[in-house]
C-alpha cells in the first residue's frame, strides 16, 4: 500500500481520492478549510464538493499540509493552476525528497506561459522522473460515482509512469501510460478553451453541427500548437486529447462549458465568477495559451476569440460570426 497525499480537497482532488482509495492506497487529503476536513473525517463525505459520495475508509483529511505530506510516496497536486506556484513555495520543504509529484491540473500559468509540470520542476527543483501528469476524460462527479473511465498517466520516465499506473488502477478507473507529458498537458489545458467556445454556441441556441465544427477545429488548433512544441500527434488523438475534448465539450457537468454557456446567454465574466466558487481554468488559460501560440508562431483563432469574449471585447455572437467569416483555407493547413 502506498501513502498518497492529495492537495487539495476540491472536486477533482476528492474524486481522485476515491480512485486512489478504491485502488488500495492510503490517502490523506489536504483541505484549506476546517469544515471540509472535519466533514470528510466525521462523515466520510465531502458534502460541499461531492454531496452523496461515500469516500473509501482509507481516505482521511487534514488542514495541516505537513501532516498530509509526512511519509508520502506520491503527492497529487490539484489546486487552481494560477495558484500552484505560491502553494508549492509553501509546501516544498515538507514534500519528501523521493516522492513523485503528480499534476491533475489543466491550465497554463499566466505571464510565464509554463505548464504545470514546468512550474513544479522550477519551484521544487525535482528531476523529470519525479514529475507526472494525469489527464483524460475524467469529469469529477462521474469518477466519484465510480462510472467506468480511462485516463493517461504521463511521465518522461516510463518506469515511473508504469508504477503510478498500477497505483491508480481501480475497478472503475483504467490508466494508460505515456511519456508525452507536454502533449497531455497542452491537450488538457486547450480543451477547456474549446469548451468555452462550445458552451457559447450552446448558450446562443446553436445545435450539434456548430458544436462539432468548433470541437473539430479546436482539436486542429490544439494539435498545431502541441506539435509545434514537440508533442506526439497521437497523444492529441488519444484520451488526453480527443477523449477529454469530447467529454468536456459535451457535458453539462463541465464548468468550462457551463461558463461559456453563460457568456453565450449574455452574462459577463464578472457576473459568472461571482456566481460560483469552482474553477473554470479556460477563462484564464485562454490568455496564456494564446500568448504561447503567438510566441510559437502558431495560428490560434479559437483561443484569440475566446480571450476576447472573456475579456468583454467581443460578444459570443460576434465570435461565431467571425469564425465563419475568416479567410477560407485548406482543412489541413
Ligand atoms: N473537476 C473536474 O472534473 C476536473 C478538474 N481538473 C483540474 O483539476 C484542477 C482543480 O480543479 P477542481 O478540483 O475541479 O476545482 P475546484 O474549484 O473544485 O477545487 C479547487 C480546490 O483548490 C482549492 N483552492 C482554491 N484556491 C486556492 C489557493 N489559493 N490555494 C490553495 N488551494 C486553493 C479549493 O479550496 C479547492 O479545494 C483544475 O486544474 C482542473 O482543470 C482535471 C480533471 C477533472
Ligand atoms: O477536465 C475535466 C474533465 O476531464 C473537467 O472539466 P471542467 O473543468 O470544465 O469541469
Amino acid at each position: 500500500m502506498s501513502k498518497v497525499a492529495v492537495l487539495s480537497a476540491g472536486s477533482w482532488g476528492t474524486s481522485f481520492s476515491v480512485v486512489l482509495g478504491d485502488a488500495g492506497n492510503d490517502v490523506v487529503l489536504w483541505a484549506r478549510r476546517d469544515e471540509v476536513a472535519e466533514n470528510i473525517n466525521s462523515k466520510g463525505e465531502n458534502s460541499e464538493y461531492l454531496p452523496g459520495i461515500e469516500l473509501p475508509p482509507s481516505v482521511s483529511a487534514t488542514t495541516d499540509h505537513e501532516e498530509a505530506l509526512a511519509g508520502a510516496d506520491v503527492v497529487v497536486l490539484t489546486v487552481p493552476s494560477q495558484t500552484l506556484r505560491d502553494n508549492l513555495a509553501e509546501w516544498t520543504p515538507a514534500i519528501p525528497r523521493d516522492a513523485v509529484m503528480v499534476s491533475l491540473m489543466k491550465g497554463v500559468e499566466l505571464g510565464t506561459l509554463k505548464r504545470m509540470s514546468e512550474v513544479i520542476a522550477e519551484v521544487t527543483d525535482a528531476d523529470p522522473s519525479r514529475i507526472a501528469v494525469v489527464s483524460g476524460p475524467n469529469l469529477a462527479k462521474e469518477i466519484a460515482r465510480r462510472e467506468p473511465a480511462a485516463s493517461v498517466v504521463a511521465c518522461e520516465d516510463e518506469e515511473v509512469a508504469k508504477r503510478l499506473q498500477a497505483l491508480f488502477h481501480s475497478p472503475a478507473f483504467r490508466p494508460y501510460t505515456s511519456v508525452d507529458v507536454l502533449g497531455c498537458e497542452l491537450g488538457g489545458a486547450y480543451k477547456n478553451v474549446v469548451a468555452l467556445a462550445v458552451g457559447m454556441a450552446v448558450g446562443l441556441g446553436f445545435g450539434d453541427n456548430t458544436t462539432a465544427s468548433v470541437i473539430t477545429r479546436g482539436l486542429a488548433e490544439t494539435a498545431r500548437l502541441a506539435m509545434a512544441q514537440g508533442a506526439n500527434p497521437l497523444t492529441l488523438m488519444g484520451l488526453a486529447g480527443l477523449g477529454d475534448l469530447v467529454a468536456t465539450c459535451s457535458s453539462p457537468l463541465s464548468r468550462n462549458r457551463t461558463f461559456g454557456e453563460k457568456l453565450g446567454q449574455g452574462m459577463t465574466t464578472e457576473q459568472i465568477l461571482a456566481s460560483t466558487r469552482q474553477v473554470a481554468e479556460g477563462a484564464k488559460s485562454c490568455k496564456s495559451l494564446l500568448d504561447l501560440a503567438r510566441r510559437t508562431g502558431v495560428d490560434a483563432p479559437i483561443a484569440e476569440h475566446v480571450d476576447a469574449v472573456v475579456d468583454g471585447r467581443m460578444t459570443a455572437t460576434e465570435m461565431m460570426d467571425s469564425f465563419i467569416a475568416r479567410d477560407t483555407k485548406a482543412e489541413t493547413d
